[in-house]
């Protein structure tokens, strides 16, 4: 035991001693002094991180650097920067750090979000971009959207009138059953009925969840993995094995029914014409894939946006207006009525402006050494865009803290100077679909609801914990069926 402590003590030295010489003749980014020995910086990773980071950067200026165990991290938090680096260096920059859980997670650094960049993500992009997040595809699967949004609606309508409703549990049913209706053509969460599979995939998932985020040490002090500290690995492995069994099921099943629109049943037919590339594995990560960063990222915003709205009711009721001129006061609120609903459009870029479902982005990988803002940064390093901070940056943004659907007035759909979705290479391909669900949603809200706050006092606004930033507190409600809501959704 005590040989294996000198010798790991010895590597971690002359690790270190390495990095030093290197840096010595780099110009680094500025790093907050001061760092301790071999932890380095990690004890400021203080939730919320973009908030830890904001902070660092009002001392340290826009480009920062921190060590982290064995690793570096640079941390980009002005506008300029963040365009350099999905720019000139977006290439360099498209790579992904291997974090553990995209061993066992991310069937070993195959998924869309965790490959390398490289022959095998390319080819998968261009694969999602057609069978996946085509508008034609999207146009397919609308009825679906449309059908668990009613759902929502007369779920929710149920529960109208009582002192106080919460809607962060009707969000996330609407945005899982929506995913995976997609995907396999089936709801694991439904009003009334449940079974023991949807129950347990469920809970498969929720644990697949809690491991997400900057929460693995030896992510960064790559001896841990030797004796496998903590048991994170044993751990997920377990839930690996679990998972991929449930997700082996849905294909099997779908393999059975196989003349449905579903995206397993895509898939299923291009592994006919060619096996070699459409493994089991790629069509189960893809899977994965969609229910872990396609669900939470737009319930969340659904859920930041009404909480905005009731703190600027003047603001709901701009927006109500729209919704009864362009859709009338007869019929429910459809996905083709989105683009003449600019109001509606600046509300989610104002919500995906101040609330961003990934305020720091997802992490990048610089595959070769390069400069941003004029800082070397070295080969390996990860790099963190601080989207939330340049977001709020008070330099681009009037009134940057105020809720201001306004501002975005006449840029339409997807304003282009958001960084909630990144930029270059690596950016969101589920955007298209985020905003047809958001907006379907917040606009079928507003539509069929009257809303006022519990009491006079504002709805909390904090961030809690969570790798897509959910609000700290559920937000908790008053709501009343309109006179709309009454036609148009069976009460
Ligand atoms: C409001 C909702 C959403 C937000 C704010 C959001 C935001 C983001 C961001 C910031 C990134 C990383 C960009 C970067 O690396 O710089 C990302 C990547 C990604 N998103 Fe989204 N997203 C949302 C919804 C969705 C949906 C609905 C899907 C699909 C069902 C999706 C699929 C993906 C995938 C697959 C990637 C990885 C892309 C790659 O690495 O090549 N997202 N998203």
């Amino acid at each position: 035991m005590e040989a294996t402590l000198l010798y790991i003590l010895f590597s971690l030295s002359f690790i270190l001693i390495t990095l030093k010489f290197y840096y010595s003749r780099k110009k680094l980014p500025p790093t907050p002094f001061p760092s301790l020995p071999l932890l380095g910086h990690l004890h400021l990773l203080k939730f919320p991180l973009h908030r830890t980071f904001l902070n660092l950067s009002r001392k340290l200026g826009p480009v920062f650097s921190l060590r982290l165990g064995t690793r570096v991290m640079v941390v980009v938090s002005s506008p300029a920067a963040a365009e350099e680096c999905f720019t000139k260096n977006d290439i360099i920059l498209a790579n992904r750090p291997r974090f553990i859980i995209g061993k066992y997670i991310g069937y070993n650094y195959t998924s869309l979000v965790g490959a390398p960049y490289g022959d095998y993500w390319r080819s998968l992009r261009r694969l999602t971009a057609t069978e996946i997040f085509s508008s034609a595809r999207l146009n397919s699967f609308q009825s679906i959207r449309h059908d668990e949004v009613r759902l929502m609606l007369e779920n929710l309508s149920r529960k109208s009138g009582h002192a106080s409703v919460e809607i962060r549990q009707l969000l996330s049913e609407l945005t899982f059953n929506n995913i995976m209706r997609m995907v396999a053509g089936k709801r694991y969460f439904s009003v009334g009925e449940d079974d023991e599979e949807a129950e347990e995939f469920r809970g498969i998932i929720k644990e697949v969840f809690s491991y997400g985020g900057v929460s693995n040490l030896a992510d960064f002090f790559p001896v841990l993995r030797w004796f496998d500290y903590k048991g994170v690995e044993k751990n997920l492995a377990k839930i690996s094995a679990k998972m991929d069994a449930t997700l082996q099921a849905l294909i099997d099943e779908q393999r059975r029914h196989s003349d449905g629109n579903t995206m397993i049943n895509h898939l299923l037919a291009l592994q006919n014409s060619d096996p070699e590339y459409y493994t089991e594995e790629i069509i189960k990560c893809l899977i994965v894939t969609m229910l872990l960063v396609g669900t939470d990222t737009s319930s969340v915003t659904v859920e930041w946006a009404m909480s905005a709205l009731l703190n600027n009711p003047e603001k709901m009721k701009k927006a109500r207006k729209e919704i009864d001129r362009v859709v009338g006061n007869d019929r429910l609120l459809q996905e083709s009525d989105l683009h003449n609903l600019s109001y509606l459009q600046n509300i989610i870029s104002e919500t995906l402006r101040l609330f961003p479902a990934a305020p720091l982005l997802v992490p990048h990988e610089a595959s070769s050494d390069c400069k941003i803002a004029g800082y070397d940064v070295p080969r390996g390093a990860i790099v963190m865009v601080n989207a939330w901070a340049i977001q709020r940056d008070p330099s681009v943004w009037d009134d940057p803290e105020t809720f201001k659907p306004e501002r975005f007035q006449g840029e339409g759909i997807g304003a282009p100077n958001l960084l909630a979705f990144g930029m270059g290479r690596r950016a969101c391909p589920g955007s298209g679909l985020a905003h047809r669900v958001v907006g379907l949603a917040l606009g079928c809200l507003i539509q069929c609801f009257e809303w006022e706050r519990v009491d006079e006092r504002l709805v909390d606004l904090s961030e809690g914990k969570g790798a897509s930033m959910p609000k700290n507190v559920p937000l908790e409600a008053k709501c009343k069926v309109s006179d709309v809501g009454r036609r148009v959704i069976s009460v």
